[in-house]
């Protein structure tokens, strides 16, 4: 018995990759086309290998084409030579020749799991291997791990009559098991009757608790809808199977989709004959459908949201005349006096942002944000203006607006508020600095303050603190994503408010230099 109750790629990261190797259907219901379906619906990326070409629809097979061997070598090797495969599904294989290709290719390869579909003859009564070609087949058994025959298949490949009752599966399916060494999931679909069990059946007693067999129940559906349901199943637990490494749970999750996806097979409307199952019913009806904003169309929207703010900014005298050089020196320094102000409470919510942050990464982030206002506004004093001069500054209305409204998002420890709170003096500041610095000159009575601004440090961490505030919004739920925004949105103003200050508040008796 090659099975192992075990994930056979615990490696594995990401969806399980899965390998049909099958015929063609090109209505879609079965043969390769339903495998690639039912990968996807049960979470794995699926691969497909094609054996033979058949012009069938709904109603039956017309024919079948057969490409050469070499080609169907080549397109095995296409994907070995390049993808980790996790599991490998094989379905209808045509003929001999067929078979022994794909034999050969595994005993190369030797995927981790293989799960077999004998597929021999449509339920439409059509053949889709050669009856010839029944004996290579049997030696492919002992390759996989588990074989998914219904009912005629069984009996074929134990050389016996068709079972006519569930327990006369299951004894069928044990003898095959044996024979064949190999785990055999038995299906119950063409039984009659108000259920639709299947077993996983193992001979060897390699199960959990030594279990020869254990079943499946279902309820059975009543529908003509049915075409491709074998392909599904067989698909669909080479990859549970493979992502979860929990045989049982597997089928049994399989079973659960299959049912489902079974039950809506009426809605699709796909042909005059048998239709084929709705392999993603489950998940549009469970929101499968709806797609996920990026956090960049988040903060795309809030920046729109402030545009009557930031052109504000844009137009303020104090903005207009620093780009120009031409602004007051005393307003400038009184801007930068409650620019230290304000940086020494703004480096202090940063690192409360820091504290909260949801990651090393964002931890390391603020921690350095609030690192650097400190050493900006020690920076201010070595270049422009005297400590003293800042702790002789009166704090402006408008910093003490700004700092309290930071202060208060911090004192609140919403992390998500705080870093759209401190947002601003990132962003704007950066988008009023990048404007000013194409100002900028050699003789700019203002040049090395303007350029600190508009570096590529600056504009480095900007980019940053957009992406985690991004990222933030994008988790939370609507009331939080609306706290943010406020918070955001006033700390524009605010900010624009500060940036007004010096040629408006300046003047306001008591607030004066
Ligand atoms: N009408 C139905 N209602 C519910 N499950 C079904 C129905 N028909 C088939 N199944 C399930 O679909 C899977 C494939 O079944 P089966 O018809 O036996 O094989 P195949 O499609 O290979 O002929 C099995 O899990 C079986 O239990
Ligand atoms: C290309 C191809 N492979 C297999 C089948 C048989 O499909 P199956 O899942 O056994 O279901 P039915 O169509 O027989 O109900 C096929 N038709 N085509």
């Amino acid at each position: 018995m090659s099975a192992e109750v075990s994930n056979p790629n615990p490696e594995a990261s990401g969806p399980v990759r899965v390998l049909s190797i099958a015929g063609t259907d090109p209505t879609g219901g079965a043969g390769i086309q339903a495998d690639l379906k039912s990968i996807a619906a049960n979470g794995g990326f699926g691969m497909a290998v094609v054996t033979a070409l058949v012009a069938q629809n709904t109603r039956g097979v017309r024919s079948v084409h057969v490409p050469p061997v070499a080609f169907l070598r080549e397109q095995l090797d296409a994907v070995s030579d390049d993808v980790v495969i996790d599991a490998v599904k094989i379905g209808m294989l045509g003929d001999a020749e067929v078979i022994d290709t794909v034999t050969r290719w595994l005993d190369e390869v030797r995927p981790p799991l293989v799960v077999l579909d004998p597929v021999m003859i449509a339920t439409s009564g059509d053949r889709l291997l050669a009856a010839e070609a029944e004996t290579a087949l049997r030696g492919l058994l002992s390759r996989a791990h588990l074989i998914t025959p219904n009912i005629p298949e069984l009996a074929i490949l134990a050389e016996e009559p068709a079972a006519t009752t569930w327990p006369g599966v299951l004894e069928q399916a044990l003898r095959v098991s044996e024979r064949y060494a190999v785990r055999v999931l038995a299906k119950g679909g063409h039984l009659e009757g108000a259920h639709a069990p299947d077993a996983l059946v193992d001979a060897s007693g390699t199960l959990p608790e030594r279990a020869r067999v254990v079943e499946f129940s279902g309820v059975r559906i009543h529908t003509e809808n049915t075409h491709g349901t074998g392909c599904s199943l067989s698909a669909a637990l080479a990859t549970r199977i493979a992502a979860d490494g929990d045989w049982l749970a597997a089928i049994a999750e399989v079973k659960r989709w299959l049912t489902e996806s079974i039950t809506h097979a009426d809605s699709l409307h796909v042909g005059e004959g048998h239709g084929p199952i709705s392999h993603f019913a489950g998940l549009w009806s469970r929101g499968g459908l709806a797609t996920e904003r990026a956090a960049g169309e988040y903060l795309e929207d809030w920046w729109q949201a402030i545009a009557p703010i930031r052109h504000r900014a844009n137009t303020l005298p104090f903005v207009e005349q620093l780009g120009a050089g031409t602004l007051d020196r005393d307003a400038f320094t009184w801007y930068l006096a409650q620019d230290a102000l304000y940086l020494r409470d703004y480096s202090r919510v940063l690192a409360e942002a820091s504290k909260l942050a949801p990651t090393p990464e964002e931890q390391a982030f603020w921690a350095a944000g609030a690192n650097g206002a400190i050493a900006a506004e020690l920076q201010l004093h070595q270049g422009w203006l005297p400590e003293d001069e800042v702790f002789s500054t009166p704090p402006a209305p408008t910093t003490i607006a700004y700092v309290d409204h930071l202060l208060a998002a911090a004192a609140r420890g919403e992390y998500a508020v705080i870093i759209a709170a401190v947002l601003p003096c990132y962003w704007l500041y950066q988008d009023i600095g990048t404007r000013l610095v194409a100002q900028s000159h050699p003789e700019h009575p203002y040049a090395s303050w303007l350029e600190t601004y508009a570096d590529e440090v600056f504009a480095r961490s900007t980019r940053s603190a957009i992406g985690y505030v991004g990222e933030a919004v994008r988790r939370a739920d609507p009331e939080t994503r609306a706290r943010m925004f406020e918070a955001f949105e006033r700390a524009s103003a605010h900010e624009v408010a500060f940036f007004a200050a010096p040629l408006e508040a300046r003047a306001v008796p008591g607030h004066a230099e």
